[in-house]
């Protein structure tokens, strides 16, 4: 069971909290209400003593947002689902080079700024600072894929490595795919301006595209496997944010409840079980090497689970994880980029002149996407105003620390650091708050290393990939893929808003930002098509 509790437990656990005359005919209406209020009671309970501790512990760091005292602070964990970036940025203003800590529904969150006390945690070792804790305790993550990936997270290298070597030799088909899923899923536009749901068409081409390198024709168009790998991408972001009100000690089943992970990694086997099967009857058959044998993220995970010697679930677990993180971070900065690119159609001309021009050169492939420089100044930009979460480099401290300037950090302690407060400091970007598509150029131009202002290069001041040793895997996919998207959509389509000059709110819910989900991008086809 991965160390989680299993639904018996946590029968027994809520028996030893409430009164059993509430588990008697559970089927009466009465005591059925009265169980739901005794369960709120007593998670109420649970996360009010868990807040009382964990504040008494972090006494000496200041509060934002929120008071300190004992259920003030819970109107504090409110304002944390509905401002977080609004609470991230008043504590950066006032304690910029030192932390704060700011009120979760069950515990506090300890806001970390400045590139030295960054620095400072980017060189402690993990068994003092955990990335892999972080994501268990702050975003279920762990919890929903189950709590292997921290003992062994075998996951990392075969993105950031396996994946990454791949893109030269997987990008025919990647843009093959782009190309494919773009023309069927954009109405035929050739006259007149045709409105797209964006996001919708950026998680179905993301996961098509994805799964075209990930697991090949034909399931990365199988629309049942698509539907699936997208509804999960959703419900995990979903039930992140509602396992911040769920105590601790029933996070593990609640997790899986939530998200209903278990069946899904089921409805997955219906779709990839035969594939799997087919895969290991060839191993038994050819052995090591073949020929014909596929070189996909599918079959380096079978081989990775054959190796730990684990189930084929585990193969399922781990693709759906992949999935995960791959579908709503690609989709979401896909539409965020596509979202400043209709709200400001000036700046198709010049992508567009660079794209024609490197394509004619180079064709479509992965060296071409490498000289893409506008387009990559064009998403890191995005990228910096839109990040995936209002926080990034999230870590968990396994024993109690000092951080330099004296603050006492005890063990358990969750710390962050705040995304868009860092990216719109204007000691970090010149004119922060303004979108400047070709700032990267600008400054690559004048930089003896150029390198440290590409899409997928991160620092202290630039933080959407994370930084350091748990800096994105897969950013080296994502770049590449956002690349492919964005010039096959600048090379083929003029886009705008109906509104023109407006770009759409981004919603931000708890620790989720997400463009606009309900906004329509008006397309129509160019008028001399340069492929
Ligand atoms: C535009 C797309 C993406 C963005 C903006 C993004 C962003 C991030 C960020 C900010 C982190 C670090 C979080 C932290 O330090 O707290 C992260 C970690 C991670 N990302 Fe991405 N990501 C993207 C795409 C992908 C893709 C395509 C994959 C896989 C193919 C992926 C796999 C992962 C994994 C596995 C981690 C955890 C790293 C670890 O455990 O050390 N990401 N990502």
């Amino acid at each position: 069971m991965d160390g989680q509790l299993d639904a018996r437990r946590v029968c027994s656990l809520l028996h030893g909290i409430m009164p059993s005359s509430s588990f008697v005919n559970v089927f009466s209406v009465e005591s059925a209400a009265r169980s739901v209020a005794y369960t709120a009671c007593s998670v109420f309970l649970i996360l009010l003593l868990h807040s009382l501790v964990s504040a008494a512990r972090l006494r000496h760091i200041p509060t934002e947002g929120s008071s300190t005292l004992p259920l003030l602070s819970f109107k504090g964990s409110f304002d944390f689902l509905r401002d977080l970036r609004g609470i991230f940025q008043r504590g950066y203003d006032k304690h910029k080079g030192k932390v704060f800590k700011v009120s979760l529904p069950d515990r506090w969150l300890v806001v970390v700024t400045g590139r030295e006390l960054l620095g400072e945690l980017m060189r402690m070792p993990e068994d003092t600072i955990s990335f892999n804790h972080a994501l268990g305790d702050l975003t279920g993550t762990t919890w929903i894929f189950g709590t292997r990936m921290i003992e062994d997270p075998w996951h990392i290298p075969l993105i950031r490595d396996k994946l990454t070597k791949h893109l030269t030799s997987s990008f025919g088909d990647l843009h093959d795919e782009v190309e494919t899923a773009f023309k069927e899923l954009i109405p035929r536009c050739d006259e007149e301006w045709v409105p797209v749901h964006a996001i919708k068409v950026a998680r179905n081409v993301v996961a098509r595209a994805s799964n075209r390198v990930f697991v090949g024709l034909p399931i990365c168009r199988n629309q049942g496997y698509l539907d699936l790998v997208v509804k999960l991408a959703v419900e995990v972001q979903k039930t992140r944010n509602k396992l911040l009100w769920i105590p601790q000690v029933i996070k593990g089943p609640a997790a899986r409840l939530l998200s209903r992970i278990d069946s899904r990694i089921q409805q997955g086997m219906h779709y990839l079980g035969p594939v799997i099967q087919q895969r290991m009857a060839e191993m038994r058959k050819f052995g090591e090497d073949w020929p014909a044998k596929p070189d996909d993220l599918l079959q380096w995970t079978i081989e990775g689970v054959l190796a730990r010697q684990a189930t084929m679930e585990l193969v399922m677990r781990t693709m759906f994880l992949i999935n995960f993180v791959a579908i709503h971070t690609t989709s979401n900065s896909f539409t965020h980029a596509l979202y400043h690119l209709a709200a400001s159609p000036h700046f198709i001309a010049p992508l567009r002149e660079e794209i024609d021009a490197v394509v004619a050169a180079e064709g479509w492939t992965k060296a071409a996407m490498g000289k893409l420089w506008k387009l990559d100044s064009f998403l890191r930009e995005s990228l910096r105003h839109n990040s995936i979460n209002p926080f990034s480099i999230r870590r968990k401290a396994l024993k109690s620390f000092t951080f330099s300037d004296g603050t006492y950090i005890p063990k358990d302690t969750l710390l962050v650091m705040p995304a868009d407060a860092t990216h719109f400091d204007p000691e970090n970007f010149i004119d922060a708050a303004v979108f400047d598509p070709w700032r990267s150029v600008r400054v690559k131009e004048q930089d003896h290393d150029p390198s440290k202002h590409q899409f997928i290069t991160t620092s202290p001041e630039y933080i959407g990939w994370g930084h350091g040793k748990h800096a994105c895997p897969g950013r080296f996919f994502a770049a590449n893929e956002l690349k492919a998207m964005m010039a096959y959509v600048i090379a083929n389509y003029d886009v705008k808003f109906e509104k023109e000059g407006v770009r759409p709110e981004n919603v931000h819910i708890g620790q989720t930002i997400t463009p606009d989900p309900d906004a329509r991008v008006l397309f129509r086809q160019r008028k001399f098509p340069s492929i």
